[in-house]
């Protein structure tokens, strides 16, 4: 597993299982629709990727890139767009797929910005979530994990932009953020 990593919180199986099972969970709820994923820059990459091969609904994909992070742990609250939609949204079912939602912020940021486009509808996919999120009003309809309130990485989600690459979501050890 490596020095740097405190142990595995999700398994490469455990996530594929259940993104097997949010897959036809969105495919049910898009009967007769085309949906338009948008994947969330970076951390949605391997979500994307994944789920996105499991979907038999008509999809189209397109990115955004919002930070509010930065290389630290924590979110700044302010949220900025670093890459917009080429697509535009006006009228279309639209699928915000994440990695996690952690204090909401970017997640409850994004839908309003969507929402304000036109959309027909703004749902949201997301692999992990922590339950600071229930402090903010998010409707988040697909939900793969409720986790603890740890900082974790691997699949997607970066320390300091490392370890995006792992296959399973693992938190740190301590004295890699200096604990
Ligand atoms: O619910 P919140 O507290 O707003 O946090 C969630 C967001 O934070 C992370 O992105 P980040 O801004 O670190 O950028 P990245 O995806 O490029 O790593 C993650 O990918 C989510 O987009
Ligand atoms: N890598 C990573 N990014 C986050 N952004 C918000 N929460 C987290 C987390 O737990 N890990
Ligand atoms: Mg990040």
């Amino acid at each position: 597993m490596g020095k740097d990593l405190d142990k595995v919180l999700l398994t490469q199986e455990q996530i594929a299982a259940r993104l097997d099972e949010l897959a036809e969970q969105i495919d049910a709820d898009y009967v007769g629709r085309e949906v338009l994923l948008v994947g969330v820059l970076r951390g949605a990459v391997m979500v994307m990727a994944d789920l996105s091969r499991r979907l038999h609904t008509p999809l189209e994909m397109d990115w955004m890139a919002v930070s509010s992070y930065g290389s630290g742990t924590r979110s700044s609250g302010v949220v900025r767009i670093l890459k917009d939609l080429d697509t535009d949204v006006h009228g279309r079912d639209v699928l915000i797929v994440e990695d996690i939602i952690d204090s909401g912020l970017t997640l409850s940021w994004l839908v309003s910005n969507l929402r304000g486009r036109g959309t027909a509808s703004v749902e949201i996919a997301t692999l992990l979530r922590k339950p600071d999120a229930a402090k903010v009003e998010v409707d988040v309809r697909y939900v793969g994990f409720d986790i603890p309130p740890e900082f974790v990485v691997g699949y997607g989600l970066d320390y300091a932009e490392k370890y995006r690459n792992l296959p399973f979501v693992g938190t740190l050890a301590p004295h890699v953020y200096g604990g």
